[in-house]
């Protein structure tokens, strides 16, 4: 089969101090986060002038695609900010594009991280009359490339600290729920936690680390509601009583520096360790690597000669999705939010 362009598909961030309560207002409406935690996350953004760094690493990761001669047109489009992803269709459509690949941010399944995607092409598919067909590549967490670049970033990072220092993966915490419900039933839930386990014990044994922790980082929510721990703030600490001298954080969730992973982990995290006096560092995210450049490049040409999948786990491959039908039934079914009483 094939296909005329490629959507870049994004979660989106403000791009001034304006924008800041409507990203957030679309980013949560009706999951029932309470107002005082986006007061608090919206206090984060404006500490770094309402500007979230995500747009713009989104453009220069695009930019490196097309740098290593990928000759597909490439839009951007994102869930909760602008460019939005019903204006990237619209554009596609208008440019004459009839089919088109879909490149998620996200390296994993789960709800937050796959199936919601596909709500997205659904929604934006929805907007726009005779859109073009959307096919969402497969999820990437163990892809040798993806392990690659983490695996380098920690060698970098570790060369600032003592060498006993504690090697830590973060991920973005979701609700136990969520977790519970990710991937097919079949497969027995927390494909999210499961996948974001094997990336982090792929790159521990790339760097030749078997000591490491899994923690999460940018918990949301009602405090009621149980949500994957522990917190990385948390763990910092508990590694100080353990007497642990160093710290180095990968933020294996990720694919680039947004504003969680300079304020959750480059602020809160860095700021906690430094008081308790321990060294910290944090590894870089893919961002423009050229291997993550050319592990897009890949996935495509995967898809598009009906390749086996470069993967170095035994688990599914997953998560490639057509005009926003999930991958298999009830796969990462949206959680009940809770009613009000
Ligand atoms: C799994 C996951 C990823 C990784 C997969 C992926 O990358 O897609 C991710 C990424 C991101 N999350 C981001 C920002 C936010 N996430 C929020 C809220 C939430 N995230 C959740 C999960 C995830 N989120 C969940 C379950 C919620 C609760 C509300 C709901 O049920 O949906 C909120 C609301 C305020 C708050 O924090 O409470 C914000 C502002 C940014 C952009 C940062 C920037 O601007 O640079 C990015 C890349
Ligand atoms: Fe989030």
């Amino acid at each position: 089969m094939s296909y005329d362009a490629l959507l870049w598909l994004s979660f989106g961030g403000p791009e001034g101090p304006a924008d800041v309560r409507p990203f957030l207002e679309n980013v949560t409406r009706g999951r029932g986060v309470p107002p005082e935690r986006l007061d608090e996350v919206e206090a984060h953004y404006q500490h770094f002038g309402g500007v979230s760094p995500i747009n713009a690493l989104n453009l220069a990761a695009i930019e490196a695609v097309r740098a290593i001669g990928f000759d597909l047109p490439i839009h951007f489009g994102n869930r909760n900010w602008h460019p939005m992803v019903e204006q990237a269709l619209a554009d596609m459509k208008a440019a004459g594009v009839r089919r088109a690949l879909v490149f998620p941010t996200s390296a994993y399944g789960g709800y937050s991280a796959c199936r919601q995607y596909d709500e997205d092409i659904l929604r934006a598919r929805t907007a726009v009359p005779d859109a073009p067909e959307l096919v969402k590549l497969r999820q990437f967490f163990d892809h040798p490339l993806f392990i690659d670049a983490f695996a380098d970033a920690v060698r970098a990072a570790a060369t600032t600290l003592p060498p006993d220092y504690r090697l830590v993966f973060t991920a973005h915490s979701v609700p136990v729920s969520a977790d519970q419900a990710a991937g097919p039933p079949s497969e027995g839930g927390h494909r999210y936690s499961r996948q974001v386990a094997e990336a982090s014990r792929l790159v521990a044994a790339a760097v030749g680390q078997d000591q490491y922790d899994v923690v999460w980082q940018s918990r949301s929510g009602p405090p009621r509601i149980p949500w994957l721990e522990p917190d990385i703030v948390d763990h910092v600490e508990s590694l100080h009583k353990e007497g642990v001298p160093g710290i180095l954080v990968c933020p294996i969730g990720f694919v680039s520096d947004h504003l969680e992973v300079v304020w959750d982990l480059d602020t809160e995290a860095h700021d906690r360790a430094t008081e308790l006096g321990m060294p910290f560092a944090r590894a870089a995210t893919p961002n423009s690597d050229p291997r993550f450049a050319q592990l897009v490049v890949e996935l495509v040409h995967e898809h598009t000669h009906n390749l086996p999948p470069r993967k170095l786990s035994p688990f599914p491959t997953a998560g490639c999705t057509t005009n926003g039908t999930p991958c298999a039934p009830l796969c990462c079914e949206p959680a009940k939010r809770p009613t009000k009483h």
